[in-house]
C-alpha cells in the first residue's frame, strides 16, 4: 500500500546506475532532506513516498518492521543495481526513550547513493521531484540554556556519581540540551555540508529534523555480516600535537574511562552474542581522534546466525551502555529522574534500511533537532562513581562544538 501517495497503489520503485553525482549533499532540495553520508559515500534522499509515526512502547521496533514489510512487500520494484541500499529504502529515527513520541520512518521519493565507485538513483512514482534551491545562511546564532543550566547539570552529575558510589548502579550517561536561535530559518543542507566537510570520518545524518555527525556506528548489516563501532571514554582535544598525545595517553591509562568503555563493550557483546554465529570484540580499545575530542573505540564484527534484519539488531542493542548505562533498566530510571528533559531522537538509533533488511544505523550523538529558526542541541557523557562534574561539563561542551560549528561555520 502506498501510504503517502494516498492511494492503494503499490509503490512503483525504479533503481538505475548513474554517473558520478559529485557531492551527494549538493543534490538535496531544501525541504525534508534525508542523509547518511561518510567520507563522501552513503545515501541521500528527498520527497516522501511513505511516512509513518512509529507508536511509542516496548513493541515499537517490531511495529516498524511490520510496517516496512507491508510497504516494501507491496512495492513494484525494478532494481538494476541489486546492492545494499538499492531498491526502496526507508530512513528512520527512533527516540531514545521507548515511551516517548517522535519515532519516524520515511521512504523518500528519490534516493541518490554512492559506494565503492558506483552510484545509483532510486525514484518512486512519476510526479516531478522538487529541484535544488540555493542554500541560505541562518545569520547570527544565539544560545540559551535548555532544561538545566551548566551549574545545575554539574549538580546532577555529582548526585549521579554519589548514587553510583553507593552501589545503586555502575554507570549512567547523562546529557543536557542547549537551545540555539538563528536570525533566519535554518537550512539543514548548510549544516550537513559543514558537518560532512569537518567530520568526514563521522556519519553525517538528517532524518525528520534530527541532524548531526555521529562517530558511533550502532550496527551495519550487509547480508549476514555485521559491524559496530563502540565508543565510550572521551577527552577533549589538546592545545597542540604534544598536548593531544599526552591527553590520548592519559585517556588510555585512565581506570575510570577504561571501566566506562568496558561497560559499553559488555552491553554490546551481551546483546549481539545470542544473534550471532560468530562475534569478534577486540581485547583493547583504540584511540579515535576527531577534530573536537578523542574517544576510546572498539570495532566489533560478527556473522548473524539467522535472517535478522538490521532493525531487529537495532532493537536488541538499543540502548547500549554508551548512551544508557549499566545496568540498563536502573540507568534509564536515573536518566528519567535526573536529566529533566526529553532526549527526543538524541542518543536514539538513526539510519536507513532496505527491503532486504540491510542497512546502517548510528547512535544519534553530536546532533540537534532543527525546527525553523531554532535548534535544540544535545551532548552528554558517561558518569562513573569517580566522575568530576567540571570535567564532565567540559566534555559535553566539547561535544556541543560539533553542532555549534554546523550552525556558525
Ligand atoms: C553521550 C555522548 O557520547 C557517548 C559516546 C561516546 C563517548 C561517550 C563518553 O565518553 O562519555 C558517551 O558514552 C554524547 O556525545 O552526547
Amino acid at each position: 500500500m502506498s501510504v503517502a501517495l494516498g492511494t492503494t497503489r503499490p509503490l512503483p520503485v525504479r533503481t538505475t546506475l548513474v554517473g558520478d553525482p559529485g557531492d551527494l549533499l549538493a543534490s538535496l532540495p531544501r525541504t525534508a532532506p534525508y542523509a547518511w553520508v561518510r567520507n563522501g559515500e552513503g545515501l541521500v534522499g528527498w520527497g516522501q513516498a511513505a511516512r509513518v509515526a512509529v507508536p511509542p512502547g516496548p513493541g515499537r521496533f517490531a511495529w516498524a518492521r511490520q510496517w516496512l514489510a507491508t510497504v516494501f512487500g507491496d512495492a513494484h520494484v525494478d532494481d538494476a543495481v541489486r546492492t545494499p541500499g538499492s531498491g526502496p529504502v526507508a530512513f528512520g529515527s527512533f527516540t531514545f526513550d521507548e515511551d516517548a513520541h517522535g519515532s519516524v520512518l520515511v521512504v523518500p521519493r528519490a534516493v541518490l547513493a554512492r559506494r565503492d565507485g558506483h552510484a545509483w538513483l532510486t525514484t518512486i512514482g512519476d510526479a516531478p521531484l522538487e529541484t535544488f534551491s540555493p542554500i541560505r545562511d541562518p545569520g547570527r546564532i544565539s544560545y540559551g540554556d535548555g532544561s538545566l543550566s551548566a551549574p545545575e547539570w554539574e549538580h546532577v552529575v555529582a548526585r549521579a556519581a554519589k548514587r553510583i558510589r553507593e552501589g545503586e548502579l555502575e554507570k549512567v550517561v547523562l546529557a543536557r540540551d542547549l537551545v540555539a536561535t538563528a536570525e533566519r530559518p535554518i537550512d539543514v543542507r548548510l549544516l550537513l555540508t559543514r558537518l560532512a566537510r569537518r567530520y568526514p570520518e563521522c556519519y553525517t545524518f538528517s532524518v525528520a529534523g534530527l541532524v548531526g555527525a555521529t562517530p558511533e556506528l550502532l550496527i551495519r548489516r550487509t547480508g549476514q555480516e555485521i559491524e559496530s563501532l563502540v565508543l565510550a571514554g572521551t577527552t577533549p582535544r589538546g592545545t597542540g600535537p604534544a598536548d593531544d598525545l599526552a591527553r590520548g595517553a592519559a585517556l588510555f591509562a585512565s581506570p575510570k574511562d577504561r571501566h566506562e568503555h568496558e561497560c559499553a563493550i559488555a552491553s554490546v557483546r551481551q546483546t549481539l552474542a545470542p544473534l550471532c554465529a560468530s562475534l569478534e570484540t577486540p581485547d583493547e580499545p583504540e584511540l579515535l581522534v576527531l577534530p573536537n575530542v578523542q574517544h576510546l573505540a572498539s570495532h566489533v564484527t560478527g556473522r548473524l546466525a539467522d535472517g535478522a534484519s538490521v532493525l531487529d539488531v537495532v532493537a536488541a542493542m538499543h540502548p547500549t551502555a554508551a548512551v544508557g548505562g549499566t545496568p540498563t533498566p536502573t540507568a534509564i530510571e536515573v536518566i528519567r529522574e535526573l536529566e529533566g528533559m526529553d532526549r527526543a531522537g538524541y542518543a536514539g538509533p538513526v539510519g536507513w534500511i532496505d527491503a532486504h533488511g540491510d542497512g546502517e544505523w548510528g547512535i544519534a550523538l553530536r546532533s540537534g533537532l532543527v525546527q525553523g529558526r531554532r535548534a535544540r542541541l544535545f551532548a552528554g557523557g558517561g558518569i562513573m562513581g569517580d566522575s568530576d562534574p567540571a570535567a564532565e561539563l567540559a566534555e559535553a561542551q566539547a561535544k556541543f562544538r560539533v553542532m555549534q560549528y554546523a550552525l556558525e561555520g
